[in-house]
């Protein structure tokens, strides 16, 4: 099947709507079901589980039992079943994006891009299991010291709703591959194709190794403050970031945080006006809304390059036009849901009322098959102050600030002013300039002369309040184990 003939909805949709744990299905004790949407049509797609905190309980005994089986696993084998799942994903990718198309908004190809990304995250990490080295301290001929890398037992992942797929096979990779069970908590505006992975993957791993919980903020929180669980990691908001450490502080567990930013993309005087215009709006990922933690959503452009840069962002931007998410001609998709579609519409008053200058777009569409969904036009601010809301706040929507910059000190100092700093992007043809930036700004990750894109095997993650530790390395596989040192003496008996 290709791009101009996608699968149906309907037919893409997980038959279950329940919770995955032990290798089954079960209704949540409590009964609750909730309506996920399909933010492109405002229509309703599916009536899924609510799990609470008995499910938690009965979902993390069976995790801790699928731990004890699969830590013995020989490496080698754990990584042929993390190849298998993956060339499930690659095998089911149409029909993961167009579930996550429909229940997330973001547009269907953008989507097919992710189930792939997930697989090669999964591949990746299936290629590190013997990589989980310890090492030996010389002891003389009657003593072997040695440290062991050993999995941790029953991780948690909590996930945001910008890429549900994506994050949910590619979160479980490393801690599956390091012989940990995984129990997923999808996001609660679009958990359907979480669920579809459970379906797909069942029967490849031993019973309760990885688990589904679809739910909200009490699942996420039992999760954090389980005894049982040994590891909790949050993709998220700064706020949830904060609750899911304090929740895990009363058992002690170690945190993996991927949180908020507020990104800068800083272009230095030397710079080709075209290109930073395009960066700009790649940066942005306007093609899902500006819906991602490293959107660089301040532009600071210094004053010789201002002008030539601003003008061209409105023609720059024009690829990006919201259109239906399930249609793979889409080039934008809708907000997630109407509760954020709201709150983005609300930083765009904002702009408006304190005195910003609108360079593209500043409000929603509704037009023809979009007059029900959350569609909002991608948005550029000119004229912006550092005081201003928009300069100040992550939005996680299709809104840019421009900012002129003169004197360097001052830039920076204002780039680092906040309390996040996950990306930032830097345009300089003098590599010493740039360099000499990328130093100076306090973030997780820097792009100079590119923007927006991961490399697998590159460490991502944030620095201040936009998280703690960093995933798509070896690294991540590691900090899903501990170190444990044996000491023997030889002569001992
Ligand atoms: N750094 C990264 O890699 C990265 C990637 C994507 C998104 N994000 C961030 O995620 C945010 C947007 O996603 P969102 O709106 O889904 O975030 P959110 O914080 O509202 O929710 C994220 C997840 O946390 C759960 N949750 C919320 N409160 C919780 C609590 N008190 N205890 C336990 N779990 C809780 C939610 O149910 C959801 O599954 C943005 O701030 C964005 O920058 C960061």
């Amino acid at each position: 099947m290709d791009r101009t003939d996608p699968v149906d909805v309907d037919a893409a949709l997980p038959a279950h709507r329940d919770i995955y744990f032990g290798g089954g299905w079960h209704a949540p004790v409590s009964g609750t079901y909730e309506t996920t949407m399909n933010p492109g049509t405002g229509g309703t797609l599916a009536s899924v589980a609510v799990a609470g905190q008995a499910d938690v309980d009965a979902a993390v005994a069976t995790a801790r039992k699928g731990f004890l089986e699969w830590r013995d696993v020989a490496p080698l084998e754990r990584s042929r079943i993390l190849k298998e799942i993956a060339a499930r994903l690659r095998a089911h990718g149409d029909e993961l994006a167009m579930i996550d198309a429909a229940n997330c908004g973001n547009p269907y190809t953008e989507m097919r891009g992710d189930a792939t990304i997930a697989a090669a995250q999964m591949e990746f990490f299936a290629g590190l299991v013997t990589e989980m080295k310890g090492d030996t301290i010389p002891m003389g001929p009657e003593r072997v010291n040695m440290t062991a890398r050993e999995p941790m037992g029953v991780v948690a992942r909590i996930l945001a709703f910008n890429h549900p797929f994506m994050f949910c096979g590619g979160k479980m990779a490393a801690p599956l591959a390091a012989g940990n069970s995984v129990i997923i908590k999808p996001p609660v505006q679009a958990p359907l194709s979480a669920l579809r992975l459970a379906e797909l993957v069942d029967g490849l791993l031993p019973d309760g190794v990885f688990n589904v919980l679809p739910g909200g903020t009490e699942a996420g929180a039992a999760l954090a403050e389980h005894k049982d669980v040994a590891k909790v990691t949050l993709i998220g908001s700064v706020a949830a970031g904060k609750a899911v450490m304090r929740s895990a502080s009363d058992t002690l567990k170690p945190v993996l945080l991927e949180l908020g930013g507020k990104n800068a993309l800083i272009g230095y005087p030397d710079s080709d006006p075209a290109r930073v215009a395009d960066a700009i709006v790649a940066g942005m990922n306007f093609g899902w809304c500006g819906q991602s933690c490293g959107s660089t959503s301040r532009a600071f452009l210094h004053e010789d390059i201002h002008d030539a840069v601003v003008e061209r962002l409105a023609e720059s931007v024009s690829r990006y036009r919201p259109g239906v998410p399930t249609d793979p001609a889409t080039t934008m998709g809708a907000l997630v849901s109407r509760e954020h579609f709201s709150k983005v519409m609300g930083y765009i008053e904002s702009g408006k009322s304190e005195g910003a200058r609108i360079v593209a777009g500043g409000h929603a569409v509704t037009d023809g098959p979009l007059a029900d969904g959350c569609f909002i036009a991608p948005t550029i601010f000119a004229d912006v102050t550092p005081d201003m809301t928009i300069a100040r706040e992550e939005i996680f929507g299709p809104v840019l600030a421009v900012r002129r910059w003169s004197d360097e000190a001052a830039m920076l100092e204002e780039v680092n002013g906040l309390d996040v700093g996950l990306t930032c992007a830097i345009w300089s043809r003098d590599l010493a300039t740039a360099h000499r930036a990328a130093n100076r700004v306090e973030v997780g990750f820097v792009w100079i002369n590119e923007v927006g894109r991961h490399f697998l095997g590159a460490p991502f993650g944030g620095v201040k309040q936009s998280g703690i530790g960093r995933e798509e390395g070896i690294g991540e596989l590691l900090s899903f184990t501990h170190e444990k040192n044996i000491h023997i003496n030889l002569a001992g008996q």
